[in-house]
């Protein structure tokens, strides 16, 4: 894998606070990979660290192999933090201009432009008196100027209307598939599954789960088997499966929970409990990230 990020044994503590708790992983050319996780996870501060304006209180951060601050790191990046600062007393244009003057290879105004949905008229305007939105697509903008390698994103659609993050996402898409690496973090699950490859969910300052929207789904998700089965039938034998992580009785169905609900339905033909009438379900995402995220600790 040609690696663009890496973090080994990266730790965080504030006075009082570990924000980050010893976090490995290693960010490949082209992923689009999702910080994902509640208020106070960390998602802010692991990216402050991998953009150099943080450094680790213990472990190592490489970007491109080299670290963070590095000239020629920081030519590869760009960044569109929560906090949207712009220069007062310059245009639009003269922003972008000056900006790109930076970057060994920006790519071009119109570009931009067209990428980010800021306007023609946008460019002449002063930067103090753009509206949230304008300021959102200039921040957008200059993130991308530098047609950088590594784009890093933390929580880029807070605030943005529906008609604006649709036209992130495909910008977003669009860079993806000319081979840029994009790293952006976000509350919510549905955003992760949407928009990235991957997802690394962070909670309490750790990697809690790594992997695609579909695998970070079924681990948070339960599933189970149910079905009508005779009363005086016992479900004894079933209990010594270690693939089965609980079985309980409801409405006169039996509820069999499991990550592999393939494996429960071999069990049950196997183990011949005369089951009838079987039905499959998956729990309630939603539901189950909420209760994941908000303390409970017994889902991962
Ligand atoms: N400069 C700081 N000094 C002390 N504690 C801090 C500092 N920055 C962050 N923290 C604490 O570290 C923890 C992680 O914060 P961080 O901002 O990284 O989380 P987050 O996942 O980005 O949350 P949010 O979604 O609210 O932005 C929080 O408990 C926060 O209060």
């Amino acid at each position: 894998m040609n690696k663009i990020v890496s973090l080994t044994n990266v730790t965080k503590s504030f006075q009082h606070k570990t924000a980050v708790n010893d976090v490995s992983f290693t960010i490949g050319k082209g992923e689009v990979v999702a910080i994902l996780g509640p208020n106070g996870a960390g998602k802010t501060t692991t990216i402050s660290m991998i953009l150099g304006l943080l450094k680790p209180s213990a472990g190592e951060i490489k970007l491109f192999n080299h670290q963070p601050h590095e000239k020629q790191v920081r030519e590869k990046i760009g960044t569109m933090l929560q906090e949207v600062s712009v220069m007062p007393g310059l245009k639009v244009r003269e922003i972008l201009e000056l900006i790109s003057s930076y970057y060994p290879n920006p790519l071009g105004i119109q570009q931009l432009i067209e990428l980010t949905g800021l306007t023609n008229q946008d460019l002449k305007t002063r930067a103090e008196k753009l509206s949230g939105g304008q300021k959102r697509r200039l921040s957008f903008a200059l993130a991308l100027a530098g047609n950088p390698e590594l784009i890093i994103f933390d929580e880029p659609t807070v605030g943005m209307d529906i008609t604006s993050r649709n036209r992130f996402w495909q910008t977003v898409h669009q860079m993806a598939a000319q081979g840029k690496t994009i790293i952006f973090s976000t509350h919510y699950l549905q955003e992760a599954d949407d928009a990235a490859g991957r997802i690394l969910l962070f909670k309490d300052g750790a990697v809690v789960a790594d992997g695609t929207p579909a695998q970070i789904k079924s681990r948070i998700s339960k599933q189970s088997v149910s079905f009508f089965v005779d009363p005086e039938m016992s479900l004894e034998k079933l209990y010594l499966h270690s693939e089965i992580d609980d079985i309980y009785r409801k409405n006169n169905r039996v509820y069999i929970q499991s990550s592999n609900t393939d494996r429960v339905l071999e069990l049950i033909f196997q183990e011949k409990i005369g089951a009838r009438d079987i039905q499959i379900e998956r729990g309630k995402l939603e539901e189950a990230f909420e209760q994941l995220t908000s303390g409970a600790k017994e889902a991962i």
